[in-house]
């Protein structure tokens, strides 16, 4: 028997989440049973999904939702050997009881010198979200100038670094100027801070005066109004999230968009990572390739300990991560 701890989503959120919404809780769970494996919470991954995805998908009282890379501290299941690591959805908890069929386990050739918590960014969802957003969504060409908000953030970083080996143009913006300084490390051509500067319209100009073919856009609202005016004909957009508009109490008057779409016949198409489920296994060895060979830098914002869940959520919707938002057991 083992005494799991779980956060609990006390109570929805109103706004910016707060500390008291949330609940520390425990749980005895038995020993596995035949076919079964008992994990351990090594790594949980920290995601802007989780802000609205808990209103439309649980109830006061549910644990919270998310992934993690756990490890199989118990097995009676011959597919996972103990000491093995995987990937698994079983929200804000430091242990799990499963009968294996929902675990996907790390890659094989996964090099001893990473660190696991790359297979839930870089190496995995959101790097994911940052390739299958350019390739399929923008079908990005080289050459190409891409815009991307968020940029400092765990899908950014690798949004920018992706368009860079394919040889476009990247422009990315920041809450601040430590960010912008990363982006400029990343080998971002443009980054700029747009809490500081006066005019979102001038920036987004002055970083491409021929306009945008691209934007992966990350955050919505009222920053996407302004980004449409400023696209080249037949641009793409990319919706991956709109994280300005998660904390929003009243419902969100969207952005103008017909007469930029219609006139510079624009395509704007939202994704989600699971539609090309079937490709994650040679895209995830992309990913890990580009990495093992220097070409992708991955930065982690790592809070130690999972009584740190909450404060690490809260954080990261403010901004105050820097790369892929992870919580260290
Ligand atoms: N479609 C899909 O399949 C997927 C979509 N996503 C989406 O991608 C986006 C980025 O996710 P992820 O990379 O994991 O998170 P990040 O690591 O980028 O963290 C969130 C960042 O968002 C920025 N932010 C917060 N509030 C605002 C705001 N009001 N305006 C502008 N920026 C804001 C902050 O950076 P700053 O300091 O720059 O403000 C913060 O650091 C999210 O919208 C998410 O929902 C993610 C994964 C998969
Ligand atoms: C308007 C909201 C847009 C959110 C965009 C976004 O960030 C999507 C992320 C998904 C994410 C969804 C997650 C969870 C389902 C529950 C699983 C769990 O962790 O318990 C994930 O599926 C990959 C992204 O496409």
């Amino acid at each position: 028997m083992v005494l799991a701890k779980l956060w609990t989503l006390q109570q929805h959120f109103e706004g910016l989440p707060k500390e008291s919404n949330f609940e520390l809780k425990q749980e005895e769970l038995p020993d596995p049973k035949d076919g079964e494996v008992l994990l351990e919470a090594v790594f949980l991954s920290v995601d802007p999904y989780m802000r609205p995805y808990s209103r439309m998908h649980l109830k006061e009282g549910d644990t919270m939702m998310g992934a993690q890379v756990s490890r199989v501290v118990r097995s009676r299941n011959p597919s996972y050997l103990e000491g093995s690591h995987v990937i698994v959805h079983c929200g804000w908890r430091t242990h799990f009881l499963s009968d294996g069929s929902d675990l996907t386990p790390i890659p094989s050739n996964w090099p001893e010198e990473l660190p696991l918590s790359l297979a839930l960014g870089a190496i995995g969802m959101t790097g994911l979200a940052a390739l299958y957003g350019l390739e399929e969504i923008c079908e990005i060409k080289a050459e190409e100038t891409l815009l991307v908000n968020a940029a400092a953030g765990a899908v950014g970083t690798m949004v920018g670094q992706i368009a860079k080996i394919k040889g476009c143009r990247a422009v990315g913006c920041a809450g601040s100027d430590d960010k912008v300084s990363y982006l400029k490390e990343l080998g971002f051509d443009q980054a700029f801070n747009y809490k500081t500067i006066s005019s979102l319209e001038d920036a987004l100009r002055e970083a491409a005066p021929q306009g945008y073919d691209c934007y992966f856009d990350n955050v919505g609202g009222d920053f996407t109004s302004t980004a449409l005016a400023q696209m080249k004909p037949f641009g793409r957009i990319a919706l991956s999230g709109s994280i300005s508009t998660y904390n929003n109490t009243a419902p969100h008057r969207g952005p103008s968009i017909h007469s930029h779409m219609i006139l510079k016949q624009l395509r704007m198409e939202g994704f989600l990572v699971e539609r090309w489920k079937h490709k994650h296994h040679d895209s995830l060895q992309r990913l890990l390739a580009w990495v093992k060979e220097g070409r992708i830098k991955c930065r982690e914002h790592i809070t130690e300990g999972f009584e740190n869940m909450p404060a690490s959520f809260i954080s990261m919707l403010s901004g105050g991560n820097v790369g892929k938002a992870v919580v260290k057991i």
